[in-house]
């Protein structure tokens, strides 16, 4: 499903009209159904309905609804208008138009009665603005929605996104409806799934209305789905051997911390690599015994990589498939020396994660080369304390094009791109806030790398895996307790999800 911008949408919404002769008033109409489906589910004729309904469009939306409610029997409806009806849209004035037509009546003002109707309605509909808000909201909508959000009783349905919610980064503007679900139209716009809007769009369901297909190929952003996941699963011919699911190598760890490469190793070898192989500098047979004894494991025995290194492990540079550089390794002078000649002479793909990403900046990159920041890193390697960086995916899109290399943006929505196609990913909780899961993420690219995705594949698979796998195992042993190496385990439930899609 691809992700839209406002623009996008309206672009959308004018050429289904102009080039397809589906006008604005019939796809009105079809939203309104929608949103009337929405309210059938969950209530009935005699539920106490109050919709709040703005001057342009998204309020439009909202009065034909209500109409066909009206007209459907639904008993307990109010409507309350806010703003200068005469200053309203075309559509919506349209609409009012109709509604009155058809009988209805129960308009009432804004005013010191209003706190009663929201905390009597049993569901409130938001048809206050939807992706035509510009700014931040005025004193006028900023009241309504603060009262909505304190003294509702029931639920609270958005029409399209909810009012306040900035449609092209999530942000609130002011104040926003906090709702218990969302009704949009067409495909999710960028608000929705980035936060603060992501949560204050509750449930969010898409009614696709009679939008073509092929006009959302304007959009170059997506949402990665479990149906894409499925797709891009490497297969598993039963005619096949160990090494056709490639040779991922490791170059992760030093004395100050050895965890960081065991998961990465166990985090390929979770999704199905053929040969795993760590090298890391310091000894830990032990710990690898005890994990995984499938991982191939040699130590240099010695504190950290430095670049002397680097012929010793050349031979394994030119057999693997996949690297793994950084988790772990450590930042001194001679590391960092050392992970610039192995991205530099290497050409197979190379994920590069944690420490080693600090290596690469003087480096000009490549496609197959993935770069897996978290926040902090992200900000320490494009040099900005800009707050919004989380939600500034044009940012990430641009430096991924100025590195020329695949980007994975680790945050509660995980931006994914080459420059060119983004995509995001929505699954995972709090139990990835901790330390280990990066590591873990970063061998899961690889292993999937190995198996023949392209590193973008990879990482939307990945991302997806660790996220979804995170969320199954919350539910039985909670965000507090599970640890990387529990997803790590667990990664199969994903996968076998995925298979069933
Ligand atoms: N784009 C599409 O394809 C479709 C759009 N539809 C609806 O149309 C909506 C867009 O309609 P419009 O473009 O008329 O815009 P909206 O109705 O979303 O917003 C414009 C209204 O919000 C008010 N407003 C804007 N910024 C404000 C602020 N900062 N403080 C207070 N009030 C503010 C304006 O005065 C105006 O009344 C969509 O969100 C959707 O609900 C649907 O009819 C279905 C088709
Ligand atoms: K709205």
């Amino acid at each position: 499903m691809h992700v839209l911008t406002s623009t996008e949408m309206k672009e959308i919404d004018k050429k289904t009209s102009t080039d397809f002769g589906i006008t604005e008033e019939v796809l009105m109409e079809q939203a309104a159904m929608a949103i009337v489906g929405e309210i059938q589910k969950d209530f009935n004729k005699n539920s106490h309905l109050l919709f709040m309904v703005g001057t342009g469009n998204n309020g439009g939306d909202a009065l034909a609804a209500a109409r066909i409610l009206h007209n459907e029997g639904y008993e307990n409806i109010e409507v309350c208008i806010i703003g200068d009806e005469n200053k309203g849209s075309r559509l919506f004035k349209k609409q009012l138009n109709t509604l009155k037509q058809f009988g209805f009546l129960d308009f009432f003002e804004f005013n010191v009665d209003f706190k009663n109707h929201v905390s009597t309605a049993d569901c409130i509909i938001d048809g206050l603005i939807g992706i035509g808000l510009n700014g931040n909201t005025n004193d006028l909508i900023k009241g309504v929605i603060d009262i909505i959000n304190t003294f509702k009783r029931g639920k609270v349905l958005s029409v399209d996104i909810p009012s306040g919610i900035n449609a092209n980064t999530g942000e609130i503007m002011g104040n926003a409806i906090l709702a218990d679900k969302t009704i949009t139209f067409g495909s999710v716009k960028l608000g929705h799934i980035f936060f603060p809007g992501r949560e204050y769009s509750g449930t969010i369901k898409v009614a696709p209305l009679s939008f073509p297909k092929s006009l959302f190929n304007i959009s170059h952003r997506e949402l990665v789905t479990p149906e894409m996941v499925k797709k891009l699963l490497p297969k598993r011919p039963k005619f096949s051997q160990k090494y056709d699911y490639g040779n991922v190598l490791i170059l992760a760890g030093s004395s100050e911390f050895p965890g960081a490469s065991i998961l990465s190793a166990i985090g390929a070898q979770k999704v199905g690599a053929g040969l795993v192989k760590l090298i890391t500098p310091t000894p830990l047979s032990s710990y690898v015994l005890n994990h995984e004894p499938g991982i191939i494991y040699k130590s240099l025995m010695k504190d950290k990589f430095s670049l002397k290194d680097f012929d010793l492990i050349s031979k394994e540079l030119k057999k693997a498939s996949v690297i793994v550089i950084g988790p772990g390794l450590g930042r001194s002078d001679e590391t960092m020396q050392f992970v610039r000649n192995v991205v530099e002479y290497s050409r197979v793909p190379i994920v590069v994660d944690a420490d080693a990403l600090y290596a690469v900046d003087s480096l000009s990159l490549r496609k197959n080369i993935v770069l897996t920041p978290h926040v902090g890193e992200m900000k320490r390697i494009v040099r900005t304390d800009e707050i919004n960086i989380r939600q500034n995916y044009e940012y990430t899109e641009k430096f991924a094009k100025h590195k020329r290399a695949t980007i994975v943006f680790k945050d509660a929505t995980t931006i994914i791109t080459n420059g060119e196609r983004t995509y995001f990913n929505i699954t995972g909780n709090t139990a990835l806030a901790k330390g280990g899961s990066g590591d873990l993420l970063t061998g899961i690219i690889a292993g999937l790398v190995s198996q023949g995705l392209d590193v973008m594949e990879a990482s939307i698979v990945a991302s997806y895996l660790s996220g979804r796998t995170a969320e199954i195992i919350s539910d039985e042993i909670t965000e507090y307790y599970a640890t990387p190496l529990d997803i790590a385990k667990n990664l199969y439930k994903a996968i076998s999800e995925v298979l069933n899609v």
